[in-house]
């Protein structure tokens, strides 16, 4: 800790030993609610994989909100890549994020483009050409199975085919960061272990991936670490890789 008590030593900048996320003494409430964190203290290393489960409204979303920076801690602190979130600037917001994919609880899919369009938006964003990412976007859907799928719009796509979107866009770019919110709450349990193998060969290309997760049978299926909240508290078990 430095002086003000903000963590050291990596907070000024991108620092290539740093974890890919940190939390030290983090707490969190809604507006003037009750603390829905309470004292939260992990360090994702860059690479790994890990899991996060709990019982519904324990805090699972309300904890990747903080990491994918759609809320702020109110003590304590939260660092991604080295950087404390609390110092960064407005101009490197936008630079960050796109360094992390989110597959939201909701899948946010964008209902006025097609799934191809969707899916390649982030490479579009990012400045790239059609024609360089086509046939990737077009395999990624076929893996994910939408191959019949890839001309829909958003709102005649089933729960589970809008999932598959949802993740199919925010693995394409091979984040650095990979949170996903019950991201195989919507497909059976075949598609489940696919899509697993999905974040699990993400992972072996250097992406930090943390996926939250009921599904028992899913978080005990690979030797990660499992981390678990109970009432805003985080406990860690498991895991030797
Ligand atoms: N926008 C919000 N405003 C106020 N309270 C909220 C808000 N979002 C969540 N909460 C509360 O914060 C607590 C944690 O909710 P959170 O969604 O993080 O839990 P969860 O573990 O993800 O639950 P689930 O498994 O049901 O998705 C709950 O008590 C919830 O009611």
């Amino acid at each position: 800790m430095n002086e003000d008590g903000r963590p050291g030593p990596d907070i000024s900048g991108e620092a290539g030993s740093a974890p890919a996320v940190r939390f030290d003494g983090v707490g969190m409430r809604y507006g003037r609610g009750a603390e829905v964190l309470r004292d939260i203290n992990f360090g994702l290393p860059r690479g790994s994989f890990q899991f996060l489960t709990g019982p519904s409204g324990a805090g699972k979303t309300s904890l990747l909100k903080l990491i994918y920076l759609a809320e702020r801690p109110s003590s304590g602190f939260v660092s991604l890549f080295g950087r404390d979130t609390a110092l960064l600037d407005r101009d490197s917001l936008p630079d960050l994020r796109k360094r992390i994919g989110v597959i939201f609880q909701d899948f946010r899919l964008l209902e006025h483009l097609t799934v191809f369009e969707n899916v390649a938006l982030p490479l579009r964003v990012a400045g790239q050409a059609r024609k360089s990412y086509a046939e990737d976007v077009q395999e990624l859907l076929h893996w994910v199975g939408l191959g019949e799928r890839i001309d829909a719009f958003p709102p005649t796509l089933s729960g589970g085919e809008k999932q598959r979107a949802a993740i199919a866009r925010a693995v394409v770019s091979k984040p650095d960061l990979l949170i996903a919110d019950e991201p195989t709450g919507n497909v059976d349990p075949a598609m489940a272990r696919r899509l697993l193998r999905l974040f699990v060969e993400l992972n072996k290309l250097g992406t930090t991936v943390l996926i939250a997760s009921h599904d028992i049978s899913l978080v005990r299926s690979l030797d990660v670490p499992i981390f678990e909240l109970h009432d805003g508290m985080l406990s860690v078990s498991g895991g030797t890789r």
